[in-house]
């Protein structure tokens, strides 16, 4: 391919564009061979379990990883050779937060709008508001390394955003913190998303991805499926199941080995069964080992969907 193509994919609307990229350590093939569109002003995420290339890709989209092959054009340049420029336009904020933590939150910020040219009255202003947003004005001299997860958190947002990214990279961003600091900061998401940025972020975790307008799921360097949660779990390809009654792990144990079985797992006193779409009667298939126990078909979760198309490897 040349470096046009993935440059001629582009229309003004998309923000990231990536044709067969691909990402080898060694014999190691972290990223393998992705074609991503990404629409502008999209919240898109990348759902896989460790190790399955999402950090890879993101390395590579934002300059500091060179790719092994294949073509990757942001916000309308090919990356490459553009570097320098699209940093301007980029924010990225890694699973560690990369703080200064022997700085205090306001010299952190002064230090980001230092490397970003923000200077003078446009420095005060901006981190001004950025303290204010972020919930951070009364702790401004706190040194960072003695916050919270949730305010480590919030002090990485702001710096990663002070210069007003179109796009916006986060990998991993709430690893660390507790399920209401997650909603508060999925909320300022949605803010900077409604503003007009673009974002990019990786995750684990089911329900943060569900939030994403559109989603990746990644399995060993390789991109399973690419759609909105809603249509992904629509076209799943499996009917899910639900099995309740005694004797579960036994009767998982059982299920298990059925061909058009793809996964049983327990979720508190069911078990939840994805059975392969080519088969036809999926209860009458369960019915058999399932003797007096109760059996419901459901609608899929986005981890039904996971499972699928990961092929019941990494369950739940
Ligand atoms: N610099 C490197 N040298 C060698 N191997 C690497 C390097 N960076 C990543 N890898 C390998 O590439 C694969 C993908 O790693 P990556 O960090 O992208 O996955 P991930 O999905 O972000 O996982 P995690 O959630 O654990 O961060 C892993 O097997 C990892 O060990």
């Amino acid at each position: 391919m040349n470096a046009m193509d993935a440059g001629e994919a582009l229309t003004d609307e998309i923000a990231i564009s990536t044709k067969g990229l691909t990402r080898r350590f060694g014999d190691l093939v972290a990223v393998n061979q992705l074609d991503l569109s990404i629409p502008k002003g999209t919240i898109y995420g990348f759902l896989g379990p460790n190790g399955s290339g999402k950090s890879t890709v993101i390395r590579l989209l934002t300059g500091l990883l060179e790719p092994s092959e294949g073509e990757i054009a942001i916000l309308g340049q090919t990356l490459k050779g553009h570097e320098e420029q699209l940093k301007s336009r980029i924010g990225y904020m890694t699973q560690k937060f990369s703080l200064y933590e022997n700085l205090s939150v306001l010299e952190n910020l002064r230090f980001v709008a230092a490397i970003y040219g923000v200077r003078g009255k446009a420095s005060k202003s901006r981190i001004d508001d950025l303290l204010q947003q972020y919930g951070l004005a009364h702790r401004h001299q706190q040194l960072a390394g003695t916050m919270s997860g949730g305010q480590k958190q919030r002090l990485a947002l702001a710096c990663a955003t002070l210069h007003r990214p179109e796009l916006l990279f986060l990998d991993e961003p709430t690893s660390a913190v507790d399920p209401q600091n997650r909603r508060d900061f999925w909320e300022q998401l949605f803010d900077l998303s409604a503003a007009g940025t673009t974002i990019l972020v990786s995750t684990h975790y089911m329900d943060e991805a569900e939030r994403c307008h559109k989603l990746a799921i990644m399995e060993h360097g390789i991109k399973r499926a690419d759609d909105t949660p809603r249509q992904l779990m629509q076209s799943m390809g499996a009917k899910v199941i639900e099995v309740s009654g005694e004797g579960l792990r036994q009767l998982k144990q059982q299920l298990s080995t059925l061909k058009d079985v793809i996964s049983a797992s327990q979720a508190g006193s069911r078990l939840r069964v994805l059975v392969n779409d080519a088969q036809q009667d999926p209860l009458g298939l369960l019915q058999p080992l399932c003797g007096n126990h109760q059996l419901e078909v459901v609608r899929p979760s986005l981890e039904d969907v996971f499972v699928t198309c990961t092929g019941g490897r990494h369950v739940g």
